[in-house]
This record gives C-alpha cells, sequence and structure tokens, in this order.
C-alpha cells in the first residue's frame, strides 16, 4: 500500500491574505466549503490578526460561521495572541497555530517583536490551547532566507522549532516564507532541526518563488517529512515578506507527490475546481 503523505491546505489564510482586492466572505466561504468536498484532513481558514495588519482577514469570524462543516476535516486559524486566540475560539476554530520567525529581520516586520518577545507572547496562547485541549500548531518563517537578514542560520531554526515544542505545539511547520530555498539548504535546515524534533512532528511549508519548491519537497520527504502545506492555484504570500510570491500549488504537490507514489488521499478534480475557483477570485472586479 502506498504511503501516506498529508497536504494541509492553506488557499483560504496564506493563499488569500496578500490579495489586494478584499474578497467578499462569501467567496472565501464557497472556496472553503468546494476544499472541505476534496478530502483534507485539515484546511487553515483565516486568521484573528488586527485588521489594520491583514485586512484580508478582518472577516474570520464571519468566514468561520458560514463554512459547512465537513465530518474528519478540522478548520484552522492563526493566532498571534490571546485576544485572536479567543476570538479563533469563539469563532469555532478547532485548532489554532501560533507563528515566529528564525530573523530577527522578519519577527520585527511580521509580528512587532524580537524572537524572544514574540515567543513570550505566544505562551499563554499555547497553554490556553492546551487546556482546553485544542489542537496546536506552531510555524517558523524563513528558515532558509529572510528577505531582512539574508541567509538562516539552520542552528536559528532549530532554537525556535525547540521553543515551539516546549510551549506544547503538536507540528511544527517549517516555512520558506520568500519561496528562495534551495533543496541543500532545506537539508541542513531539516538536519538541525530534527536534532531537536522527530520527522514526524514537521511540516514543509515552501513558497513557490523560485519554482524550487517540489525539489524542496523532496528533499524533506527524502529526511523523512510526511506533511507539507499548500495552497489551491498557488495562491499566497506574506504582506510582511517584501519578495515572497504563491504558496506550492496544492494540485501540482499532489501530482508530484502521487507520480512518486504516494497517497495524499484527495480527489484530484475536486481540488482542480477549487483552483480554478481560488484563481478566479484574483481576477474579479472590486465587489
Ligand atoms: C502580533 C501583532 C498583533 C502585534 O501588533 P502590535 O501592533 O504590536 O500589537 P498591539 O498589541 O499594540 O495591538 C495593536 C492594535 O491591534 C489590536 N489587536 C491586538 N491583537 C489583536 C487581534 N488578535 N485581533 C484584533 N485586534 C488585535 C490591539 O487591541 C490594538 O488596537 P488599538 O489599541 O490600536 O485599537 C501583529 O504584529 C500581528 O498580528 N502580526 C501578524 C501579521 C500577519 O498576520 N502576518 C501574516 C501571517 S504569518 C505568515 O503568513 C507566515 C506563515 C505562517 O504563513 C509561514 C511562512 O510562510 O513563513
Amino acid at each position: 500500500m502506498a504511503e501516506r503523505v498529508e497536504i494541509f491546505e492553506m488557499g483560504p489564510r496564506d493563499g488569500l491574505q496578500n490579495e489586494a482586492r478584499l474578497i467578499p466572505a462569501a467567496d472565501k466561504i464557497a472556496l472553503v466549503d468546494m476544499l472541505s468536498a476534496a478530502g483534507f484532513a485539515h484546511i487553515e481558514v483565516t486568521s484573528f490578526v488586527p485588521a489594520a495588519w491583514v485586512p484580508q482577514m478582518a472577516d474570520g469570524a464571519q468566514v468561520m460561521a458560514g463554512i459547512a462543516r465537513r465530518a474528519g476535516v478540522r478548520y484552522a486559524a492563526l493566532t498571534p495572541n490571546l485576544r485572536g486566540y479567543h476570538a479563533a475560539r469563539a469563532a469555532g476554530a478547532d485548532m489554532v497555530a501560533v507563528f515566529a520567525s528564525a530573523s530577527e529581520g522578519f519577527s520585527r516586520a511580521n509580528l512587532n517583536a524580537s524572537i524572544a518577545d514574540s515567543l513570550t507572547r505566544m505562551e499563554p496562547v499555547a497553554a490556553q490551547a492546551r487546556a482546553d485541549g485544542v489542537g496546536l500548531r506552531g510555524y517558523v518563517s524563513v528558515v532558509t532566507d529572510c528577505p531582512f537578514d539574508g541567509p538562516t542560520p539552520p542552528d536559528a531554526v532549530a532554537r525556535v522549532a525547540a521553543a515551539l515544542r516546549d510551549m506544547g505545539c503538536d507540528q511544527i511547520s517549517l516555512g520558506d516564507t520568500i519561496g528562495q530555498a534551495r533543496p541543500e539548504a532545506i537539508d541542513a535546515m531539516l538536519a538541525a532541526v530534527l536534532e531537536e524534533l522527530p520527522a514526524d512532528r514537521l511540516a514543509g511549508h515552501y513558497h513557490d518563488t523560485a519554482g524550487r519548491a517540489l525539489a524542496n519537497v523532496d528533499a524533506s520527504l527524502a529526511r523523512g517529512l510526511r506533511v507539507f502545506d499548500a495552497a489551491v492555484g498557488g495562491l499566497g504570500g506574506c504582506p510582511y515578506a517584501p519578495g515572497a510570491a504563491g504558496n506550492v500549488a496544492t494540485e501540482a504537490l499532489a501530482d508530484h507527490l502521487a507520480a512518486r507514489g504516494y497517497d495524499h488521499g484527495l480527489d484530484r478534480a475536486a481540488i482542480r475546481r477549487a483552483a480554478d475557483f481560488a484563481r478566479s477570485l484574483r481576477k474579479r472586479p472590486d465587489a
């Protein structure tokens, strides 16, 4: 039997957060519902961050309220602090994610805090999630290259990943935020992180700016990772990471994994339909 590799769907959150046009909540809900029908176990739906920081995600509660929940799917939300956590829980998020940076420059730009201060701010979120029995994911951004500080030392990634582990994150997703990583850099970064955490606690989150995301997935598969983040239609980018382009496209990743003999468990036609819809959201005139 083929080995299972999970694709963790990012389209509604990481995929759409950087879109300049405000996409109506109804379209986001329709996208999540299409994704729910495609067989994902996890979909990151939105984030609960200040609207002044990411205007596109300001309708998170409305989107969460409107989706048709499907049994077996966990709906996740990004939460930078306790206020975001409580809002996510009130909106019905099954799972929350905290996010940190492996570089000081990106930490300042994305979280307005040093790495150490941002981790301190996440601790109560993690403690509350543990107390509530809510699934907790942690992200480490800029794991090989930072748009402000240049190359990221692998040890810096391992330190932040260990801090997120110590907080109680069930899974830690390693982000090539600006999509510039080369497979050798991913391999060196993973070698350091694997000193702290086993491969089954890690996910790869690779943007495809330089067209190397699939090669980076291959480098990670070789290191034992079996969860990868992706966004239908290859949408995405982080508003606080200059030069960050789309996530690796879910449909391309699914085909890539299938060609390598892995079972992703997704309905190919359903993800293609969701990808077409996601891409169409970019082109629509202002609502
Ligand atoms: C961490 C902060 C909040 C600090 O931001 P700050 O401005 O330093 O925080 P603050 O505590 O001073 O709050 C500013 C205002 O926001 C309010 N506020 C405070 N918290 C919330 C909240 N949760 N929801 C709604 N409102 C909130 C707060 O009450 C205050 O309101 P005011 O007094 O000015 O009226 C901010 O820097 C932030 O939210 N940053 C996140 C930016 C972001 O969402 N970036 C994109 C996601 S990360 C990403 O894409 C990377 C990833 C995960 O995909 C992996 C990868 O690719 O690398």
